[in-house]
């Protein structure tokens, strides 16, 4: 995983996006239950440690702030859908939680000891937050919230300034608690990724695989211009059973990493490639028409006809070729009868004799 990925989620893949929220809105879900129960829960602690006349105004406090929580449950349902939902609903926890710390704290300001449980609160907001695993810059984002919130309530009822050992020692542990949330949630996000990249890569060649293909080509098809069409090939390497018997599957291997890397190198970062069966790739050209779609084609099948592949083991070299079946489609194509299509055209370049590209018309 790069750095720039821990950093902000601008540097990950739409398909990413969308998983990170579904998992994000999940645990949102969970720590907004726990809140309510236990903020609501927490007034028979209170009924126990408080006096009777702080009692009296924080258990309706707690009631409150719990009622005013509820709502963000239906509202983590939306956030699955769009981030800036997930942002919104995240601050507006954020501002519920460091309301309610306010109010508490207040009502303590006729000099009486602050209980722990409502010292803590604050450390205790941080700590939950690392929960959910969000990128570098959105965790700093919610720890400057928190911790602004946290000073300016102090100074409001207080006075205090920084030459108090007390605040002092407050934006410390602020500080150390606010790194560790961002530790855990850049952790989290981490393995997040790390699950994603193995169940939506070919192990082999590192291309995407066929599930995550699917879904890229569905999302193309959904967001291309109706006038515009968009290019599928599909590629087939000839007679590699008898690559992998005559030299060996680790032969077989080392011709479909080849073979891979050199599809890489032609059709760029613009283009969707991904391992699509055993000896099948499939390449998808956004904003492609037909025509340039078959010349690519050809420039990849020429490239791996040019390119033998060496034999590791006794440096001998093996000829691949490769046949191709090319297809275009619109927005409103039935992205099955497409595959087929291109399927189609791929069997004709076999039975004209293979190493060719056929395109369906
Ligand atoms: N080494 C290796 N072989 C694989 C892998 N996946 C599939 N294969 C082999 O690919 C071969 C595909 O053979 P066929 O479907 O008969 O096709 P072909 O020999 O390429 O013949 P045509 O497609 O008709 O040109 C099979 O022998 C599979 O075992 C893999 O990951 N590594």
């Amino acid at each position: 995983m790069e750095l720039k990925e821990y950093w902000s989620d601008n540097y990950h893949s739409r398909d990413f996006k969308l998983i990170r929220i579904g998992v994000v809105a999940v645990r949102f879900r969970w720590l907004v239950t726990l809140l309510i129960i236990g903020i609501a829960g927490w007034i028979a602690v209170d009924w126990w440690v408080l006096d009777p006349a702080h009692f009296k105004l924080l258990w309706k406090v707690r009631l409150i702030t719990s009622v005013m929580l509820t709502p963000l449950l239906p509202l983590s349902y939306l956030c699955k859908l769009n981030r800036r939902w997930m942002v919104l609903s995240l601050f507006a926890l954020l501002g519920i939680l460091l309301l309610f710390n306010l109010v508490s704290l207040w009502s303590f300001r006729d000099g009486v000891p602050i209980p722990v449980g409502y010292i803590a609160f604050p450390y205790f907001l941080l700590a939950l937050l690392a929960v959910l695993p969000l990128p570098v810059r959105s965790g700093l984002r919610a720890a400057v919230v928190v911790i602004v919130a946290i000073l300016a309530t102090d100074y409001w009822l207080d006075s205090r300034t920084l030459d108090n050992g007390e605040l002092i020692d407050r934006v410390w542990l602020l500080l150390c608690f606010s790194l560790s949330m961002i530790w855990v949630q850049a952790g989290q996000l981490r393995m997040l990724l790390d699950l994603y990249r193995e169940s939506t890569r070919d192990p082999l060649t590192r291309l995407m695989n066929r599930r995550l293909f699917m879904r890229q080509l569905e999302d193309t098809r959904r967001h291309s211009r109706r006038e515009q069409p968009y290019t599928l090939i599909l590629f087939d390497l000839d007679k590699f059973k008898r690559i992998n018997d005559e030299h060996g599957h680790l032969m077989g291997d080392e011709v479909l990493v080849s073979v891979s890397t050199t599809i890489m190198d032609i059709f760029g970062k613009d283009a969707t490639v991904a391992r699509y069966g055993g000896e099948e790739f499939i390449v998808l050209l956004p904003e492609t028409e037909l025509e340039q779609g078959v010349r690519q084609a050809e420039t990849l099948r020429l490239a791996v006809e040019s390119q033998p592949v060496e034999n590791p083991l006794d440096e001998s070299e093996v000829m691949v070729t490769l046949s191709a079946g090319v297809v275009a489609g619109h927005k409103d194509s039935d992205l099955e009868a497409l595959l087929n299509q291109a399927d189609e055209a791929l069997y004709e370049a076999k039975s004209q004799g293979r190493n060719c590209v056929v395109a369906h018309r």
